[in-house]
């Protein structure tokens, strides 16, 4: 279980998040949404100590992560995709796959066995990663982070710039990978449907601060919060 609290981030002088307490169960979705700029990405590059400078609390499974280093966090389970996704563009779909080996050693999963769970990826398996469109770069990049195994995973805005049929397989896709595997899921998303198909609950996120927090049923009784911090 992931459990933050107090947690500030900074950029140099600039403080990004201000107080943020999230929780994420073992093997729950939990979706953090938020306009452009409102401090999602922030968010889950300073639970991966990726970036932001950071002060609070960030407890997982019981231990306080302090200052530890990520390659560590990636040991202990936790997972990030970041928004540019990170393919390597010279070697295969499978090879990119292959690669989570380097994350979780000897507890990956083979990527045949991980390419058999994204129907998109199996036509293309051979394919070099610096010739796939937007869509199959993210399904690769969440079919790399499922192949170590992780306990949590963490999406930045998989669906940015994708097309709504492919968002729609990827939505399928990842909550049926997270189920299979057991795996919690924390999702940052603008797509308000996507992040709906794929979590339970949400908390928003607006300029560094938690502003709400709930189940999907929980927003659509508060339409004042969704015009509020989320209408374009
Ligand atoms: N490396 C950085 N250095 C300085 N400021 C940054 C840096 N990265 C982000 N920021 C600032 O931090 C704030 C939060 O950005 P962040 O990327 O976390 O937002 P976001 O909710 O993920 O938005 P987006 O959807 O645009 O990625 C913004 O004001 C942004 O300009």
């Amino acid at each position: 279980m992931l459990k933050v609290e107090r947690l500030d981030a900074f950029y140099g002088d600039s403080q990004v998040l201000h107080g943020v307490g999230i929780t994420v169960g073992d093997g729950e979705r939990v979706a953090i949404v938020g306009r452009n700029g409102a401090g999602k990405s922030t968010l889950l590059k300073s639970l991966m100590n990726a970036g932001p400078r950071v002060s609070g609390l960030v407890e997982w499974q019981g231990e306080n992560l302090r200052d530890m280093p990520s390659f560590r966090r990636v040991r202990l389970g936790l997972s990030l995709v970041p928004e540019d996704r990170r393919i390597f563009g010279h070697v295969t779909v499978a090879e990119n796959i292959e690669m989570a080996r380097y994350a979780a050693g000897g507890n990956a999963l083979p990527a045949a066995v991980v390419i058999e769970r994204f129907p998109m990826l199996v036509p293309i398996k051979d394919r070099p990663g610096g010739r796939l469109s937007g869509g199959q770069q993210q399904m690769v990049a969440v079919a790399r982070a499922i192949a170590a195994r992780p306990k949590l995973m963490m999406l930045d805005e998989p669906t940015e710039g994708l097309a709504p049929v492919i968002v729609e397989q990827l939505a399928r896709d990842v909550k049926a990978a997270c189920v299979e595997t057991g795996a919690a899921l924390l999702l940052s998303e603008q797509n308000l449907w996507f992040a709906r198909q794929c979590t339970d609950r949400l908390y928003i996120i607006d300029s560094g601060q938690i502003v709400f927090s709930g189940d999907w049923p929980a927003l659509d009784r508060a339409p004042d919060v969704k015009q509020r911090y989320l209408a374009v």
